[in-house]
């Protein structure tokens, strides 16, 4: 696989047209032309249950892509796809075609071990090593195989994660001694250590009071300068906030009484949260449903 990174630098074209309450920071309007991934008449099967259906959209580069809709539509198993985590999962089959960066993703050549390290996942409740905060950072790189300065690495990791200056005097001590939001940046950090190009975050904030909410929202926008970013938020205000892109699922029924999940509407973030092209959007962004 081929890694190119051709995306232009993030801009500060400002104005989204939604909500001034949502917007906090200033994104480029987002180029799909040259995408990390594209997914296209993508389904996803448990067993005999086709659970999510006929998936398509495109994550850019250096963007943040946010998956939304209600519990049980497909968000989780469709970001699964991005970094074969579903092969993990006994009966999971993928139908349809993932490309990273015009590659199969799903080819019999790709090795699925260095998939999952130039696309790492962060998951809903932070779950850091036993270990030391140094420990959980070095971790993936000594296993890696990475020489060099480890101390400058760890450090280098840690300023990016937003937590160096917390952590700076106690580096030798448990990572669980760590609040839960500063557990979640050691994650984000833990996952940066061993220079992924994309980052999926499963309901990262999940877990988080507010306050950690928003630096873990900050971190995010800082990352996507550098890295690639899909998030599955039930938090739509974070998702209006943060992301360029927008997917919003839904669950419905099929003929046969199966329930699946199903994209709706994929777009930039400022017409899914202004002016989206289905009523179900609409009504699941308004809070009419879901
Ligand atoms: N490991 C699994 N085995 C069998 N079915 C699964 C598995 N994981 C998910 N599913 C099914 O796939 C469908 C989509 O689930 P998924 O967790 O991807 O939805 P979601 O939108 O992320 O939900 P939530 O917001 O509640 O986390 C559901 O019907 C679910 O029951």
């Amino acid at each position: 696989m081929s890694v190119s990174n051709t995306a232009t630098p993030r801009g500060t074209e400002s104005g989204r047209g939604i909500a001034p309450d949502t917007v906090r920071y200033n994104r480029e309007v987002p180029d799909l032309g040259n995408p990390v991934f594209d997914i296209s008449d993508l389904s996803i099967h448990y067993g005999s249950n086709k659970a999510v259906r006929d998936v398509n959209m495109k994550v850019g580069p250096r963007q943040i892509t946010a998956m939304i809709g209600p519990s049980g539509c497909g968000k989780s198993t469709v970001l699964r796809t991005l970094n074969r985590m579903n092969d993990l999962i006994p009966g999971a089959r993928v139908e349809g075609r993932v490309t990273y960066h015009g590659e199969d993703l799903y080819a019999s050549d790709v090795d699925p071990i260095e998939v999952r390290r130039r696309i790492g996942m962060v998951f809903q409740k932070p779950n850091p090593f036993p270990k030391s905060i140094y420990d959980n950072v070095a971790y993936g790189p000594r296993i890696n195989g990475v020489r060099g300065n480890m101390d400058d690495l760890v450090e280098e990791t840690l300023t990016k994660a937003a937590l160096w200056d917390e952590v700076k005097d106690k580096l030798k001590e448990s990572a669980f001694a760590l609040s839960g939001g500063q557990q979640q940046r050691l994650c984000i950090a833990r996952t940066i250590a061993v220079n992924p190009e994309v980052i999926l975050m499963d309901e990262p904030c999940s877990a988080l009071d507010p306050i950690a909410t928003l630096k873990i929202e900050d971190l995010m926008y800082e990352l996507a300068a550098e890295y690639t970013i899909v998030i599955v938020t039930h938090n739509m205000q974070q998702a209006a906030r943060v992301s360029d892109c927008t997917a919003f699922f839904t669950a419905g029924v099929d003929d046969a009484g199966d329930r699946y999940g199903s994209l709706v509407e994929f777009d930039e973030t400022a017409k899914i949260f202004s002016k989206p092209a289905d009523q179900r959007t609409e009504d699941y962004i308004s809070g009419r449903f879901g």
